[in-house]
């Protein structure tokens, strides 16, 4: 039977090497890129088609961080499709991030050093702001817009006797301590990026909890570091070029320095070979690549607990009430000056 998969955030980086690989696994996949950015989408659609030209590619407009257009895009997703076997929850930011440089010498020089490189504690802050649904952008993409997403597709996600397969790419900068319950969105700190991946791990898991009984699965997986836009954002590509050495020896230590996006993938791509019954609720996926260059998939408990991730699952139901009342409300006064503009000509 033909297969649906949807990937979110797919004209680039990881999300672009994971539509190659799913291609080359399975010629037969009906594969559909929703991309904020149509021309980048049509480029990465072209580059797909070159190594494979009888794939069926379908290319979606989807800005995940604005929800009137992840409500349009659900719509044109369930007008296309019957159902979706993979949901790949892939686009995301890292707005105007600063490097502590003070604290990654301080770093260098202790005992916390591989941890600091695979997880970037205590490196890394942010500078958010609120989006035109008054959310703050970092939470508005990263998870909201994928949450809303999720909910609109129930019906094709959640099929009588058919699995399928929600996929997160969160981070192993994913810390509890960046999330407050009090404060989903983030809007009191400086670590939105840190706290956003966190929420989406404790969102997979209550995502299990309520949906697996109706056929949803879902995972969370972490793709190293990898050198795509996103890292371009923090330091500058030459940069990373110059130190490419630097971190091929830093990669023999701690094998989360995957650095191309196809080695980024490598969880993503696993996760699609494997029966859902047979995975973790509680585990998140790490691609990992040895100091030779080879790829393969760790699994590494998650810091998350039933009661934080209940909680917030409730606080997004609330949200998403909140946020499509407003939208409706904003919808009914423009029907109403279009129907007084009308009157008036
Ligand atoms: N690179 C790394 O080291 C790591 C990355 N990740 C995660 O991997 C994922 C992919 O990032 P990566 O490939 O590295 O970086 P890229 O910047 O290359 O890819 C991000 C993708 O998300 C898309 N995107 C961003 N905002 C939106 C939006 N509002 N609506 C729709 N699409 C959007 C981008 O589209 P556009 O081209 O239009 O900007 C792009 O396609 C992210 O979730 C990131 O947090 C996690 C751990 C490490
Ligand atoms: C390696 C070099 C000699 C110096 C680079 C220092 C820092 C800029 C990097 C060290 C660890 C990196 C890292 C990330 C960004 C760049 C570093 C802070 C991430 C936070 C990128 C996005 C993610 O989601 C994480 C998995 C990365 C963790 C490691």
């Amino acid at each position: 039977m033909e297969r649906v998969v949807v990937v979110t955030g797919a004209n680039s980086g990881i999300g672009l090497a994971l539509c190659e690989r799913l291609l080359c696994e399975d010629g037969q996949l009906r594969l559909c890129l929703a991309c904020r950015n149509m021309q980048r989408a049509e480029a990465a659609r072209s580059a797909l088609l070159t190594s494979h030209p009888d794939a069926r590619v379908d290319l979606l407009h989807l800005d995940v961080g604005s929800v009137q257009s992840v409500l349009a895009a659900a719509q044109e997703i369930k007008a296309r499709y019957r159902r979706v076997d993979f949901l790949y929850l892939n686009a995301g930011i890292m707005p105007n991030p600063h490097v502590d440089i003070r604290a990654f010498f301080k770093g260098l020089f202790s005992r916390n050093v591989i941890n600091m490189f695979s997880t970037a504690e205590g490196l890394l802050t942010q500078q958010d702001r609120l989006n035109a649904d008054g959310l703050q952008e970092v939470f508005a993409t990263n998870l909201f817009g994928h949450f809303i997403l999720i909910r609109e597709l129930e019906p094709l996600l959640c099929q009588a006797d058919l699995t399928s397969h929600v996929v997160w790419t969160s981070s192993s900068n994913a810390r509890r301590s960046a999330f407050s319950i009090q404060d989903i969105q983030h809007r009191n700190g400086v670590e939105p990026y840190s706290s956003s991946k966190y929420a989406s791990d404790l969102l997979s898991l209550a995502l299990n909890r309520h949906k697996n009984s109706q056929g949803l699965v879902s995972s969370v997986i972490c793709p190293g570091l990898v050198m795509t836009n996103l890292t371009y954002g923090i330091l500058p590509s030459f940069f990373w070029t110059l130190i490419m050495p630097i971190m091929y020896l830093i990669r023999i230590f701690t094998n989360t320095f995957t650095l191309t996006p196809h080695n980024g993938a490598e969880a993503l791509h696993w996760l699609f070979l494997q029966k859902p019954e047979s995975l973790d609720a509680r585990a998140k996926y790490h691609s990992q690549t040895s100091g030779l260059g080879r790829n393969y998939t760790q699994p590494r408990q998650m810091d998350v607990d039933s009661e934080t991730c209940e909680a917030l699952f409730s606080k997004l139901l609330d949200l998403e009430k909140v946020v499509r009342r407003k939208l409706s409300e904003k919808q009914a006064e423009n029907d109403a000056h279009q129907k007084y503009l009308s009157e008036v000509e």
